[in-house]
């Protein structure tokens, strides 16, 4: 149990009826399913976390062997961004980055692992959906990356306005459901730790509010609704955590004194259905077809859909 200062949430800070925002409580055996993969793969029902289930697999990057590459492009990038005497001080662990780097050098090393990172994560997607259990019904992975490196709080802000348009990347997101703007109703987050995720900057969730109707710009909640007391996760490096694309959650502005590092996949559980009201859209694809000469049909699937149309005549509007 861990009980730190439960900081500012945005969008959430007026999270009871009553007003006050409630202290978050730390994921108890109630809220965090954990399950380590085992000799036949990891043991997830992905229908159980789409009915609500927070799950982390422990080790899960360890186990499919991404964690050591993901680890090197990151201190890649920081060699390219860094000068070489500040590079070698961070020393491959991106908890330190922001001692030896500033917000705009962390922006630049968080958008050159998005391109380094970009083809292996696809992989790193495929491996996980193949050592989970059998589902019982066909997975699609969607090329969505998100590469999130959450300094603490105090030296984004240090250096004068916060860097615009990095909200859940670099600087901490309000309160939101990702099908609200794009994923699948039946999307399930990866959301994988590569360096420790602590109380104080991780995500932050809301069990009480699971698929209620809620009051939102298209982007994040409004403030003013009951969304009960949120639940706060803890993961060692390595560990995946598995929530659904309706889930309700908040980055905790980062009061540690560790740069937060994860990043992100989502896959979907069977055919996408879209929300009729979102301000977006994603493809999921189908791996069956990659590397087979039909590859470019992979996310004919997710655009035969009701969303897919939506957004296909919205594009078609725009351009
Ligand atoms: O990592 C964060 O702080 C935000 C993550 C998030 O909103 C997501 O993965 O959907
Ligand atoms: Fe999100």
């Amino acid at each position: 149990m861990t009980g730190p200062d439960a900081g500012p949430v945005p969008g959430a800070a007026s999270g009871s009826a009553a007003g006050a925002a409630p202290r978050p409580v730390a994921a108890g055996p109630a809220a965090l399913h954990t399950v380590e993969p085992g000799p036949y793969g990891i043991p997830v029902s992905l229908r159980h976390v789409l009915d609500g289930a927070l799950v982390a697999v422990k080790g899960g990057l360890r186990h499919i062997g991404a964690l050591g590459t993901i680890r090197r492009e990151a201190a890649r990038a920081v060699a390219a961004a860094l000068p070489a005497a500040d590079a070698a001080q961070v020393s491959g662990a991106l908890e330190n980055v922001h001692r030896h780097a500033d917000t705009a050098q962390i922006a630049a090393v968080r958008t050159d692992l998005e391109t380094r990172l970009r083809p292996f994560s696809r992989t790193v997607l495929h491996d996980v959906a193949r050592a989970l259990e059998p589902q019982g019904t066909r997975l699609y992975l969607s090329g969505h990356l998100g590469i999130r490196i959450m300094p603490p709080q105090r030296t984004v802000v240090a250096g004068g306005e916060e860097p615009a348009g990095l909200e859940g990347f670099l600087t901490p997101r309000g309160a939101h459901v990702d099908s609200w703007f794009n994923t699948a109703v039946n999307s399930v987050n990866l959301w994988m730790a590569v360096g420790p995720v602590r109380s104080g900057n991780g995500l932050l969730f809301y069990p009480e509010a699971y698929r209620r109707p809620l009051r939102h710009d298209g982007h994040t909640l409004l403030p003013g609704q009951p969304i009960g007391t949120p639940v706060d996760i803890e993961l060692a490096p390595g560990d995946i955590l598995l929530f659904a694309g309706d889930h309700l959650h908040a980055s905790r502005p980062n009061t540690t004194a560790e740069t937060r590092f994860v990043i992100t996949k989502r896959l979907c559980v069977g055919v996408p259905r879209y929300p009729s009201a979102a301000t977006g859209w994603v493809p999921y694809e189908d791996p069956r077809l990659w590397g087979t000469r039909w590859e470019r049909w992979a996310t004919w699937r997710s655009r035969l859909t009701t969303g897919g149309v939506r957004d296909a005549l919205r594009t078609g509007r725009r351009g």
